[in-house]
């Protein structure tokens, strides 16, 4: 900015010198040349260092996000949802990313513009002072619609988050659509479409009052020189040679407002989207935990105590699940069955026991102790899971013993999967197979885990009979024999006698815990 307020300078003072014998145009054109090599210098390392911070910025914005999703509270995650937490990392933190990248830019037009008032301030203090009186109305004027613009980018932004969701149902429900065709329409039209036709409508909106805004900025703009040219050399007695250093300034200066103006609506959805990410942000360190594990797991407990712990769901309709209270002692080397009927609860025990939901009422004890939120993280490293939804990583994550592939392989065939997936460095050839067998392969990475607590939620539920069979007489048995204990989620009433107890859930209460005599089936 000072170099090319410089060169105006300069340009200017080489006119008027043009034609006198007095000038010195060897030297004008030597400050000329050193001015226009230190421009070059001066905007390269600027924008060099900017797009270096820009970038800088949005690594760590999506670093901190994704790390603050890992340490929130998994209740506080639901209720959130994954379209406003993909919204949030994807389309916020683009929106940022181009505003930064376009800072550079828009840095250097602000210091030529602060360079040509400053060039006009020196050339007189009167002018200088009627411009900043028509940027003082051209600013409040301008904010008013730049306010109503923002506004309206605001709303379109939040309808963003519907759109991720129906998008979500799009991908996650093609199979469906593609067999209903009505219901393709209907979902197409009155959802998605509606939609965004919605955002399309707010953003047009949006946009437009921006637009409207720098059109309002550049007439004002031209009142501006007009009232120079013609306004005042009537009023003051100014010299040609300044009115002609107002005008070639303020036509230099054009090019730089205009892409101060034209990045506005970028940098305002950016302003949005960082309103939403720290709005997210908050929220998720509402429910953040203290997400360090700070000691070994231990390697031997004894006991493991639900004391009147109880969990409630309440929804956004007022409705209620309470869960509990529910008192409950475990032990190592029991295959402990939950079962109850749809809805009775026995997920959210699970959830509840693995320490990813936080008692509403009561506490879990474990070996007495009770487990308090800065414990939570480390209580959850003795259990190993496979869930009803489990998701399967391409990679077995945080292994890295040198035997990996060699433990994997046995249980791969086991599982009777060595001839459909080789593991080679930890990282699965494949996790494209059967529902079943992705189900095995889950089982397989918690088996690699060798954790003290196994929780399975109704993990046999997609294995074919040979394989229900294998899960119940033969993995459990060997897994109580190694002296671990196994929480199962079942509704094979077939399996029943395998356990060593059996809980029953209805509506959310322990209605009964037995311990059946084991079968000798279920013993090996
Ligand atoms: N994410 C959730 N948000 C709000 N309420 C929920 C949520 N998950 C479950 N619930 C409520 O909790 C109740 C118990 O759900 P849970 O998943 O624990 O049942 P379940 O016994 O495992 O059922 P199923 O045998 O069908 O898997 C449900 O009836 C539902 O009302």
């Amino acid at each position: 900015g000072v170099c090319t307020a410089g060169a105006i300078a300069l340009v200017n003072a080489a006119i008027g010198q043009l034609g006198e014998a007095t000038g010195n145009p060897i030297a004008y054109a030597t400050s000329f040349i050193v001015l226009a090599i230190a421009s070059l210098f001066a905007s390269v390392l600027a924008r060099v260092l900017l797009v270096r911070l820009s970038q800088d910025s949005v690594f760590a914005l999506q670093v901190q996000l994704s790390q603050q999703i890992l340490a929130s509270d998994l209740r506080q995650l639901e209720c959130l949802g994954t379209p406003r937490l993909l919204a949030g990392l994807t389309e916020d933190v683009q929106a940022i990313a181009t505003a930064v990248y376009l800072l550079p830019p828009v840095g250097i037009s602000l210091a030529v513009v602060a360079g040509c008032f400053a060039y006009i301030a020196w050339l007189s203090g009167w002018v200088f002072l009627g411009v900043m009186g028509l940027a003082v109305v051209a600013g409040y004027s301008c904010r008013w619609l730049l306010r109503r613009g923002r506004g309206l980018l605001a709303q379109a932004r939040s309808l963003q988050d519907v759109l991720f969701g129906q998008f979500a149902a799009l991908t996650g429900g093609i199979k469906e659509l593609k067999l209903h065709a009505r219901g393709r329409t209907d979902f197409l039209t009155a959802d998605l479409r509606a939609t965004a036709d919605r955002y399309r409508l707010l953003s047009a909106r949006g946009l437009i009052l921006f637009a409207t805004t720098d059109s309002w900025g550049k007439s004002i703009f031209f009142v501006a020189i007009g009232l120079i040219l013609f306004a005042l050399p009537q009023a003051f007695a100014i010299d040609t040679e300044a009115i002609a250093g107002f005008v070639v300034t303020f036509a230099f200066v054009v090019g730089p407002l205009e892409n101060i103006v034209n990045k506005l609506p970028l940098v305002s959805r950016a302003s949005v989207a960082l309103q939403n990410l720290e709005a997210l942000k908050l929220q998720l360190q509402d429910g953040a935990e203290v997400a360090s594990v700070t000691r070994a797991p231990r390697s031997r407990w004894q006991t493991l105590e639900l004391r009147a712990a109880a969990y409630t769901y309440r929804g956004t309709d007022g409705s209620e699940f309470a869960l509990g209270p529910i008192d409950l002692t475990l032990h190592p080397g029991e295959v402990v069955f939950i079962v109850g009927g749809n809805g009775s609860g026995k997920s959210t025990l699970a959830k509840l026991l693995l320490g990813l939901y936080v008692p509403s009422a009561g506490a879990i004890y474990f070996d007495g102790d009770r487990v308090e939120s800065g414990d939570r993280d480390w209580y959850r490293q003795h259990f190993s899971a496979v869930f009803a939804d489990f998701y399967l990583f391409e990679r077995l994550l945080g292994f890295d013993e040198p035997d990996l592939d060699a433990r994997a392989l046995k249980y791969l065939q086991t599982l009777q999967l060595d001839g459909k997936v080789q593991i080679e460095r930890g990282r699965l050839s494949t996790t494209q197979l059967s529902q079943g067998q992705r189900k095995r392969l889950a089982l397989l990475v918690a088996y690699l885990e060798d954790r003290p607590m196994y929780v399975f939620d109704e993990w046999a539920a997609d294995q074919d009979p040979h394989f229900r069979a294998v899960f119940y007489e033969q993995l459990l048995p060997e897994l109580r024999d190694r002296g671990k204990t196994v929480i199962a989620i079942s509704h094979d009433d077939r399996y029943f006698h395998c356990a060593d107890r059996t809980i029953a859930l209805d509506y959310g209460r322990v209605v009964s815990d037995t311990r059946p005599a084991r079968s000798s089936a279920c013993t090996d």
